[in-house]
């Protein structure tokens, strides 16, 4: 019989966890998916449960990496929370097993992973695709996703002004008191991203807070938030405007409210699909930070 799995829990997972590997270690893993190859990746759209009664939702994410000897699964919770409480709407546990048998050797927190390994795809994004002379970032949203988006995209880039807007104020002092650098809290979204060269949507909204009149031309947009097929942060001008980038076509397709409701055009992937085509010729670029690697252009 197998030995007990290794519990990682909470702090350890915090003390393990560094943006400087996990960025390097992230591309190298979206380029293996983009690739095809079943050998590298495996990873299948995602399965949802919806948990009506508490708002919310159960994702099971399971992912093999043949070649790296990789078995796992994400379980994730996110609430729609309004009662006040102080848990973060994001639960989630990471499951990893030996191929080999189907053992379970390690149990970890998957909050913080889930929280650093998004920030730190659509940083990614923002290397590959944003204007090298990006000056100023603007998140919407002030939660979870957006502190840790603030964390790796002012460690990974040199942004002269971060702005940051949340709907009715919401979370702006929490927000401003647990980030280590200045931050400029803007009392609407658009004056935000007004002039933005990047601007991340990091909201739990269901109706656009993003539109496209705001946006400046070549702006980068990583869309986080609007991560279920009916729910929505950008409009159909900024949709229909901009070149889309999606992780995974097929998870963008399935899920993501923005591309499915917004009915934007679908490109076919590029003849090479690991190579990130990013020669942008359209207004604005989008990237839909979900959860699998990225593919391209054609
Ligand atoms: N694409 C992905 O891989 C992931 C997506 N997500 C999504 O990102 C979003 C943010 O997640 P967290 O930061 O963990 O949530 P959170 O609950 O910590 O923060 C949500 C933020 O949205 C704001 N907000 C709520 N309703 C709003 C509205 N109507 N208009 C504008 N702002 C509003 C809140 O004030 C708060 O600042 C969620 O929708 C979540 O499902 C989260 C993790 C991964
Ligand atoms: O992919 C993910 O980890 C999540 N999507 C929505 C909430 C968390």
């Amino acid at each position: 019989m197998a030995g007990p799995p290794a519990v990682i829990w909470g702090r350890e997972v915090e003390g393990l966890l560094r943006y400087r590997e996990l960025v390097p270690r992230l591309e190298e893993a979206l380029g293996k998916f983009s690739s095809r190859d079943p050998a590298e990746v495996i990873q299948p759209g995602r399965t949802t449960v919806p948990l009506q009664k508490h708002h919310g939702f159960m994702g099971l994410m399971p992912t093999y990496m043949e070649n790296k000897g990789v078995l796992c699964t994400k379980f994730v919770c996110f609430y729609k929370r309004e009662d006040g409480s102080n848990l973060p709407s994001t639960q989630a546990t990471v499951v990893l097993l030996d191929p080999e048998y189907g053992n379970v050797k390690a149990v970890m927190d998957g909050e913080l992973i889930t929280r650093m390994r998004t920030a730190a795809v659509s940083a990614i994004s923002a290397k590959l695709l944003m204007c090298p002379e990006a000056e100023v970032l603007a998140i919407l949203g002030t939660g979870a996703q957006a502190m840790s988006h603030y964390n790796v995209f002012t460690e990974m880039f040199s942004f002269k002004e971060v702005r940051v807007w949340s709907c009715k104020g919401q979370g702006s002092e929490r927000f401003c008191r647990s980030v280590s650098g200045p931050v400029t809290v803007c009392v609407s979204a658009e004056e935000a991203v007004r002039g933005a060269d990047v601007i991340v949507t990091v909201t739990r909204c269901t109706e656009p807070v993003l539109f496209g009149q705001w946006v400046k031309p070549g702006a980068h947009v990583a869309a986080v938030g609007a991560c279920r097929p009916n729910w929505r942060e950008l409009d159909d001008v900024l949709m229909k405007e901009a070149v889309v980038y999606a992780d995974s076509r097929e998870g963008a397709l399935t899920e993501s409210g923005d591309v499915i409701l917004s009915g934007a055009e679908r490109r076919q992937p590029c003849s090479n699909p690991s190579e990130w085509e990013w020669k942008m010729q359209c207004p604005a670029q989008l990237v839909f930070d979900q959860w699998e690697a990225k593919s391209c252009k054609s």
